[in-house]
């Protein structure tokens, strides 16, 4: 999975061009990622001293952690080398006695999933990458420009980095990250002990649980050999861990006793706090530290329908400009009584912010190179996405937009962001965020094929170029803007649809399984009833 995702990333990346060598084990991987088109040259199976030949200039080994520490010592290759492994000092001490040019780096940003068919396209987008510079504490071994170049690769990718050496990090990953994973496996197991529970639950005719149950279950199914030798070559803290959770679980139960319930407020008030700490507002979600659309986006709470156990809701809305999707979104969000995110008008909000930054000569290349530069916030400028009674709302350093980013100026350079994957993982990132907290009526281009590809509710609307440039003349007039002849705008949809379809990633495509609805000849109503009549009440 993450290799694939990684090929998918560099494949997609607007500054890398090169070659991409796959190596893999099963003719099934090999299968996946040539459908995919993902790498250039695929090689099953290889012994790991022929890699030489093929005159690498960056390697990423990817494979589960006890395969590296045999792999390490058998390579024969002069660029820098790193890896994707959990665990560090079992890989670290394998690399010491080595000639490589080799530093480690831990891509926080695994799942439960594996193999080439789970790749996520943003995977490494906005998380983090420890990136390790030495075996013990606070001494740094690793040669300097080697780490840099590892860093910056990652870097490029949209992660953020932190240095830290193995024996640190193995400790710090044991509490953070592996211990989680086996209590998640602990508490499925103490289903085990009471057959009733899940007896029950399986005869009801849905889950007899909230999202709690879920959320905590979650990691409990991860890759099993993925987990042998995380716990092989990180033991001792792993072990230590799950101790002091038995001590701190004996508290709870002792506590649980007592006549006295008043301590569980305290409890509580005091775990929220520790929650806080480790996924506080200034870091949670998207690591708001790129400071482009920082992570204040949560919808109002008046907003937000559904509760934590409710399934998420997303009604996607595709189609080329002025076909009628804000309109109708916006509708159907208010019967529904659900938010509507209009992506475009990310798009045109994260424009605009660039604008600003750069002036209206800027080239595309200078829009793209915005995003990584942001990190850490160099320009301070803070772009927020916020919504209030229903309203998409977009704040430049607290200010708020309103119109100016329905400019013609601002949509004649939306495609110098649009056509940047950093920016679209970025918003797609939001909107998956959002959606994953609030049912969703979601308008643009890609959502029903790339943001939100598993929704059961996709529509895609559409209208003669004509008719769309009408509308859109009638409501620049309205709206007291300047409007352009009714040909010339006829050919700035035209143009402006051509770039959409085109685009190579994120492109206007109808999303299979979507109904189809032309808007040419039906006012906004009927296209709403016309939805709501597919959707059934089942939405
Ligand atoms: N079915 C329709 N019939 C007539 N006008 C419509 C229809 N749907 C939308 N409009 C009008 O067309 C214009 C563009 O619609 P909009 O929702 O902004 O499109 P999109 O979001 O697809 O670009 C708006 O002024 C809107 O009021
Ligand atoms: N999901 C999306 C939404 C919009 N975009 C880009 C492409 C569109 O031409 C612009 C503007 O989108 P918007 O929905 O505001 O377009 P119109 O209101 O129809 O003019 O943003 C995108 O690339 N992906």
């Amino acid at each position: 999975m993450m290799g694939a995702s990684l090929a998918h990333a560099l494949r997609h990346h607007a500054h890398f061009s090169g070659e991409i060598i796959a190596v893999v084990r099963s003719d099934r991987s090999a299968a996946a990622l040539r459908e995919k088109g993902l790498a250039d040259t695929i090689l099953v199976d290889v012994d790991p001293t022929t890699l030489a030949q093929y005159n690498p200039d960056f390697v990423v080994l990817g494979t589960p952690v006890l395969s590296l520490v045999e792999m390490l010592p058998l390579l024969r290759l002069d660029c820098p080398v790193t890896d994707m492994g959990s665990t560090r000092l079992a890989i670290e001490r394998a690399a010491r006695g080595t000639t490589l040019r080799f530093a480690g780096s831990h891509p926080m940003c695994g799942s439960e999933n594996s193999g080439p068919e789970a790749l996520v396209p943003d995977l490494f987008v906005n998380r983090l990458c420890i990136i390790i510079n030495g075996i013990e504490e606070a001494v740094v071994d690793r040669d300097a420009d080697l780490l840099d170049s590892i860093e910056t690769f990652w870097k490029e990718l949209g992660m953020h980095t932190f240095r830290l050496d193995a024996t640190t990090h193995d400790r710090i990953v044991a509490g953070l990250s592996h211990g989680p994973h086996f209590l998640s496996s602990a508490l499925a197991m103490t289903y085990l002990s009471d057959p009733l529970l899940l007896a029950k639950n399986e005869e009801s005719p849905c889950a007899i649980t909230g999202g709690g149950l879920r959320d905590m279950l979650r990691i409990a199914g991860s890759n099993p050999v993925m987990w042998r030798d995380i716990l092989a070559t990180n033991q001792r803290p792993i072990v230590d861990f799950l101790k002091s959770f038995r001590n701190e679980l004996d508290t709870l139960i002792q506590n649980a006793e007592r006549s006295d319930t008043d301590w569980v407020l305290t409890y509580q008030g005091r775990a929220h706090e520790v929650r806080d700490r480790i996924y506080g507002n200034a870091r949670m979600g998207n690591g708001s530290s790129a400071n482009l659309i920082p992570a204040t986006h949560e919808a109002s709470s008046s907003l937000v329908v559904g509760s934590e156990n409710a399934k998420p809701r997303i009604l996607s809305l595709d189609g080329p400009a002025g076909s009628g999707k804000s309109t109708v979104a916006g509708i159907i969000a208010r019967r529904l009584g659900c938010l509507h995110a209009d992506s475009g008008a990310i798009y045109r909000s994260l424009t605009y912010a660039c604008m600003q930054l750069l002036g209206e000569q800027a080239s595309p290349e200078e829009f793209g190179r915005v995003f990584l530069e942001q990190t850490p916030d160099p320009h301070g400028f803070a772009l927020r996405v916020d919504y209030d009674n229903g309203k998409q709302l977009h704040y430049l350093n607290e200010e708020e937009l309103g119109l100016k980013i329905r400019t013609p100026s601002v949509t004649a350079r939306i495609r110098y962001i649009a056509d940047h994957a950093q920016y679209r993982n970025r918003v797609n990132e939001l909107l998956r965020e959002l959606g994953a907290k609030t049912a969703l009526i979601v308008d643009g281009r890609d959502i029903g094929t790339v943001v939100f590809p598993d929704t059961p509710f996709k529509f895609y609307l559409d209208a003669a170029v004509r008719t769309r440039a009408e509308r859109r003349r009638k409501e620049l007039i309205e709206s007291g803007m300047e409007a352009p002849s009714l040909e010339e705008l006829e050919k700035q949809i035209a143009d402006r649809d051509e770039q959409d379809r085109n685009r190579k990633i994120g492109a206007l495509q109808i999303p299979p399984g979507a109904i189809l609805i032309d808007t040419s000849n039906i006012d906004r109503d009927m296209v709403v009833s016309g939805i709501l009549a597919h959707l059934q009440e089942q939405f």
